[in-house]
């Protein structure tokens, strides 16, 4: 049996659909949900990411900005913008685009955004809040992942979860939500062993280590869901994850594409939090 191949890009179109109708009515209400974004340096790839995302925002009628800043900016200057947008009621969100220059410290950054405009969900505030189970704004591509596994009715309670990556933004927190929804989760990285072992035992495999396409047929378990999150670009200029997509195809039972599997769905778990932000902040 082939895998069933969860599409991110139709899920988040349908989910934008649902959120138009929601953000339309907010509009007559006579609230504008507006997200800021920031972008320091002329960083290609970023660039293109910013731009997805600000179709994504007029494509559900929430209103958007983009502050471009040189690379020359200073740290001081970027927390005073900030500390602006976090005093502005008509701005809902803000997201400050990753990585930033060498010389700007994105912790600082981080922690220095409103945590109930903190739509990345990267503020401690709000990765504390999700450790202990309080609803919050959850990390864009984590967030993405649970919605996609849901869309499928995927079962995750009791199933073992094993999570290859450990960063901030992917790895850490996507183990949490799926411990949050009662899997036994393992965390593997450069430092594990023999990954191997714990792949071959894995339900739920959760791939984010940025190289291209390394996780094998050989590597999983029989009917097991697979879950790509690597985005690489190779040298003719096509894009693939870090899961060889034809190698797993037929042993898995859900597989996540590269293109059109988890990057569309972080746009979208991103309008979510910007709804989720502009309701919030109104009813204070
Ligand atoms: N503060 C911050 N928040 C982020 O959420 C953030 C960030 N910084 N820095 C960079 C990463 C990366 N990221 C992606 C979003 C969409 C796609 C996406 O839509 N990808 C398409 C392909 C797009 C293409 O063709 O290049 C797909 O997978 O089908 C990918 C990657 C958000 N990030």
């Amino acid at each position: 049996m082939s895998a069933t191949i969860i599409n991110g890009k139709e899920l988040a179109q349908e989910l934008k659909l649902s959120m138009k109708e929601e953000v339309t009515e907010l509009k007559n209400e006579g609230l504008t949900p507006h997200l800021t974004v920031i972008i320091v340096g002329d960083n290609p790839a970023s660039k293109s990411y910013v731009r997805g995302k600000q179709k994504a925002c007029s494509e559900t009628g929430i209103s958007s900005d983009v502050i471009e800043l040189p690379t020359s900016t200073t740290e001081n200057d970027l927390l005073h913008l900030i500390k602006e947008l976090n005093d502005n009621p008509t701005v809902h969100g803000i997201l400050v685009q990753l990585p930033l220059p060498d010389h700007i410290s994105e912790k600082q950054i981080t922690v220095a955004i409103d945590p109930t405009k903190d739509v990345d969900g990267f503020h401690p505030v709000n990765i504390g809040r999700m450790m202990t189970g309080e609803d919050t704004f959850f990390p864009c591509t984590p967030y993405g992942i649970i919605t996609m596994l849901k869309s499928k009715d995927i079962q995750i309670e009791g199933k073992h979860a094993v999570v290859i990556g450990r960063s901030n933004i992917v790895g850490k927190p996507i183990g949490q939500l799926l411990l949050n929804e009662n899997a036994t989760v393992t965390y593997c990285h450069s430092k594990t062993k023999d990954i191997k072992e714990y792949t071959a035992k894995a339900d739920i495999l959760i791939v984010a280590i940025g190289k291209p396409n390394v996780i094998k047929e050989g590597d999983i378990k029989n009917n097991s869901i697979i879950v790509d999150v690597g985005i690489n670009r190779l040298e003719d200029g096509s894009l693939t994850g870090d899961v060889d997509f034809d190698s797993v195809k037929e042993k898995a039972s859900y597989l996540t594409p590269v293109p059109r599997g988890v990057g569309p769905m972080t746009i979208t778990m991103l309008l979510k939090n910007t709804i989720k932000a502009a309701k919030g902040l109104s009813e204070k």
